[in-house]
């Protein structure tokens, strides 16, 4: 059976270098020529929706129309269980400010709202993914990944990106933030939706 992407090109429909970096290096073994939305001179598109699947689909079909390259796009959050899922799909609002994003910023008001509530031990909470694959001619395919965990105050460790210094992956009592970063690409949400899309798309 012929694969579901059989090009050799593919947009990163995203201008987190975070992301970038990490999505990168899950391509790599695969011999796709991989070029960043901001070689291209994309913007970013504003994302509107109130789901990781429509955000990614926005993000993704807008790099594919404008490049007429496939493009992949990832969007993603933390879930807080005592916070009813926040900040979820605004886990990037809630680290805006007039001067750019501050996370540690966004994580101290969310261990704030934690404390404020009482929230009983340990304060469950899941980083969320989901990878859009967009053609230029308007289909695609989408990928959720997750992982569970804790958050923790105060945070810890000076790798990956975001809220990765709060989060400690349920088994581990270090964080994100502290862990080698080819372990987190071992296990993160992004590594567990990208698994997918390996065995839908690139296989
Ligand atoms: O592995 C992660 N480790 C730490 N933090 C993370 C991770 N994954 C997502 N996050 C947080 C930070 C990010 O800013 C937000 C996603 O927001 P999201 O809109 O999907 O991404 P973004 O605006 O940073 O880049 P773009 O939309 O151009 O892909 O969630
Ligand atoms: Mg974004």
């Amino acid at each position: 059976m012929q694969r579901k992407f059989d090009g050799d090109q593919l947009v990163l429909a995203s201008h987190n270098k975070g992301k970038l970096r990490e999505i990168s290096a899950l391509l790599a073994p695969f011999g796709i020529h991989v070029s960043s939305a901001a070689e291209h001179g994309l913007e970013e598109p504003e994302e509107t929706e109130d789901t990781f699947a429509g955000n990614a689909r926005i993000k993704a079909h807008y790099a594919a129309k404008e490049t007429g390259l496939p493009a992949l796009s990832d969007d993603s959050g933390i879930a807080v269980e005592a916070l009813n899922g926040a900040p979820g799909v605004y886990t990037a609002d809630w680290a805006e400010t007039p001067n750019g994003r501050d996370f540690p910023m966004a994580m101290e008001k969310t261990w704030k709202l934690l404390e404020e509530k009482n929230a009983p031990f340990p304060r469950k909470a899941a980083f969320v993914c989901t990878l859009c694959l967009a053609w230029p001619d308007g289909h695609d395919e989408l990928f959720e990944g997750r992982v569970e965990g804790q958050v923790i105050w105060p945070a810890r460790g000076e790798h990956g990106f975001g809220y990765d210094p709060m989060f400690v992956p349920e088994g581990f009592d270090i964080t994100f933030g502290e862990m080698d970063q080819d372990k987190k690409q071992e296990m993160s949400h992004r590594a567990d939706a990208f698994a997918k899309l390996v065995k839908g798309c690139f296989e």
